[in-house]
């Protein structure tokens, strides 16, 4: 399903007019759709059909607690990075024995509040980890069930910044080595290696980079069972791409079905963390234009949210679509570089974007439910925008826009 459709000339979120939450709530305004959230976490659930599974949203994603409400409700696990993650996950209702915790430096404090709630397992992901993991288990007296993130070395053809499986990244440990890691793993006294963990990159728009990864991953399992020691999960990761404009990523079914024919009957449970297929598309950003400023060289539309707001634009030159959310009928297209308030040079949300504008119109940015408020700043001391979650011809206001005494009332001068 598409949740943002035009209806009479204006775009809509359900059944619920955008420009009415704007005028509302104000804009910068970020606003997502229940149904499509759950339409996409069912779409993994469903496909792996009676393969045992389970599919830990990528907390990282879009954290809001109405967000993880709603997939928790429906079943999700989750996929967390820090004790932060799993503080939102369990207000928000969800199961801690359905939490992965991955993340190359976990805190001794983070990793005891998750060994008291009782998550799913620690993605481990070098040897000093698995020991300071042994250390705070041994003092709790616990039994801290983990698995290795491997590297599999696979390229996973996306952004450098956002791949993460190739040998020179920070994250997990060569799976050549990987062996000898879990021996040492089945050695320590508070440690239970139960599953094998590994995530390649994000924003993947192809299979094959994920079936030589699991075909890996299989291989070191064998090897394992070779050694004696059993695992009862793969750890897939998540990495799905979407579309943002013209690239053709996958369908979630055909992506599932490719790691089916790879397992091949292999009756293992299965994990995978997916973030931006669930998150991404569910979601908008509003946005007013504040002042339109043609020059002699270039057409700038200044608009009331910046790289603080949505940083992709800015950080990975990633290209976000943004369309009218009442479209004119007047006027003619012209193209624009569409720049918010922040002063930086890199702050801008599109470039050379064929727009019929004029000064007070609201636009959309698409695909802007991943990876848009959970990596927003106060930079230049700008509140952060309002988040609004829309259930059929329900709005609800899930988080509202910071006031300045949110910003400022944390500091103080110091008396002398
Ligand atoms: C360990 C881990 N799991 C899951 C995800 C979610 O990735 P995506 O949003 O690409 O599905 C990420 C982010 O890339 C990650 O680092
Ligand atoms: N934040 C990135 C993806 C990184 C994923 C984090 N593991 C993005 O917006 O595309």
């Amino acid at each position: 399903m598409n949740p943002f459709s035009y209806q009479n000339g204006t775009l809509m979120a359900e059944a619920v007019d955008l420009q009415h939450l704007a005028k509302t709530y104000g804009t910068p305004l970020y606003v997502y759709s229940r149904a499509a959230l759950e339409e996409r976490w069912q779409a993994f659930d469903q496909a792996f059909g009676a393969q045992p599974h389970l599919v830990c949203y990528a907390v990282k994603t879009n954290s809001n607690i109405a967000v993880l409400n709603v997939l928790a409700k429906i079943g999700a696990g989750f996929d967390i990075v820090s004790q932060g993650e799993l503080e939102r996950v369990l207000r928000a209702g969800g199961d801690p024995k359905k939490v992965v915790f991955s993340g190359v430096a976990k805190q001794p404090a983070e990793i005891k509040r998750a060994l008291e709630v009782g998550i799913r397992c620690f993605n481990i992901e070098s040897h000093a980890e698995l020991e300071r993991i042994q250390e705070v288990a041994q003092q709790l007296n616990k039994i801290a069930p983990i698995s290795i993130r491997v590297n599999p070395d696979v390229d996973a053809k996306t952004h450098p910044y956002i791949s993460t499986g190739l040998k020179d990244n920070k994250f997990g440990v060569d799976i050549n080595t990987a062996p000898e890691l879990y021996q040492l793993a089945a050695q320590h006294s508070h440690i239970q290696p139960i599953g094998i963990d590994c995530h390649i990159g994000s924003q993947l728009t192809e299979i094959k980079p994920f079936v030589d990864a699991l075909e890996r991953v299989l291989a070191l399992k064998a090897q394992l069972t070779q050694q004696g020691i059993e695992l009862h999960h793969l750890d897939l990761g998540g990495g799905l791409g979407i579309q943002y404009t013209d690239e053709t990523p996958p369908a979630i079914n055909e992506y599932i079905a490719a790691l089916l024919a790879k397992l091949n009957d292999t009756q293992i449970e299965v994990i995978i963390e997916p973030g931006r297929a669930i998150a991404g598309n569910a979601g908008v950003l509003l946005t007013q234009v504040e002042f339109l400023k043609p020059t002699a060289h270039k057409n700038f539309a200044i608009i009331d949210a910046a790289m603080n707001d949505l940083i992709r634009p800015a950080l990975y030159q990633s290209f976000m679509d943004i369309i009218a959310v009442t479209p004119r009928t007047d006027g003619s297209d012209a193209q624009w570089d569409l720049v918010g308030p922040v002063c930086e040079t890199g702050d801008f949300l599109g470039k050379g974007r064929n727009l019929n504008l004029k000064a007070g119109d609201l636009l959309a940015v698409k695909s802007a439910g991943a990876y848009g408020f959970t990596m927003a700043s106060n930079y230049n001391t700008r509140p952060r925008a309002a988040e609004i979650m829309v259930d059929g011809a329900e709005a609800h206001l899930i988080r509202r826009r910071e006031t300045y005494d949110d910003l400022i009332g944390l500091e103080s001068v110091i008396t002398e």
